[in-house]
């Protein structure tokens, strides 16, 4: 006989779905660093350190969706995921996120070399985006695809750099923000792929909560990325800054 007690009824596919949804109240939209940004706030060195930082972000998630792909045996999942290798690596004439994210780079002033070098990344931010690669290295590829989740949420974010920045942020070239541009599209047409998976896979209530601890873990993520430079650009107190060498 069914343990009602300790079996809870698994949530339909929509109520599952406005769960994960719900969870956008912890997106980095409200971070306040993105806060700043979006109301214009920042001074050049801090748009620039944020540019720099999150380079580390954009070359790493190609390495995530690898991950993804090794641990995948299902080809027709495949077939989709390698979309998003191609979107940030470029593919053929697309030369690719990545390469949209350096010319933002340039755009707010830091030289491609210097964007490159990396020498600008913080350890906190390095740690966090870290911890998504390896995450989707050693977990089951459908838990890795629903860490990408926070993907449903992106699309606002985009959205409001592009019709912000060129009133708040005049000195930056507009072409710069070819990046944006691109991502609201990509982005509504992988979550409608990583939802499917999720929606699918996550099946019992117990599995389902799992499903909501893992885009809370993806969103400490981007959340934990963002206190890092908080911590170094607005409260200048990057690592060491008080030690005297
Ligand atoms: O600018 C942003 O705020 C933002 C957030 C996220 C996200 O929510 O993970 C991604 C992106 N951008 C993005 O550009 C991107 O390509 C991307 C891929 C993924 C992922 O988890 O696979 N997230 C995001």
């Amino acid at each position: 006989m069914r343990d009602t007690m300790s079996e809870p009824t698994p949530w339909t596919r929509e109520e599952f779905e406005a769960q994960l949804r719900a969870k956008e109240a912890y997106y980095h939209i409200n971070h306040p660093y993105h806060v700043l940004m979006a109301d214009g706030k920042l001074s050049k060195e801090q748009i620039q350190g944020w540019v720099a930082n999150r380079f580390y972000y954009q070359i790493k998630i190609p390495v995530k969706d690898s991950a993804i792909l090794a641990n995948c045996p299902d080809r027709e999942t495949r077939r989709q995921w390698i979309q998003r290798i191609h979107d940030h690596d470029g593919w053929g004439e697309d030369a690719g996120g990545i390469e949209a994210w350096t010319r933002l780079g340039v755009a707010v002033g830091i030289p491609r070399d210097e964007l490159w070098s990396l020498k600008h990344v913080l350890p906190g931010v390095r740690f966090a985006v870290d911890a998504y690669v390896n995450f989707a290295r050693r977990a089951s590829w459908q838990e890795a695809a629903c860490s990408s989740l926070t993907e449903l949420f992106a699309p606002t974010i985009h959205k409001q750099r592009l019709s912000g920045w060129p009133d708040l942020y005049p000195w930056i070239d507009q072409e710069g923000l070819a990046y944006f541009r691109k991502r609201v599209s990509q982005a509504s047409r992988d979550v409608e792929h990583g939802l499917a998976i999720t929606l699918d896979y996550f099946k019992t209530r117990e599995q389902q909560e799992r499903a909501l601890e893992i885009l809370q873990f993806k969103l400490d993520i981007l959340w934990s990325m963002l206190d890092a430079m908080y911590l170094a650009y607005i409260e200048n107190m990057p690592p060491y800054f008080n030690i005297k060498a």
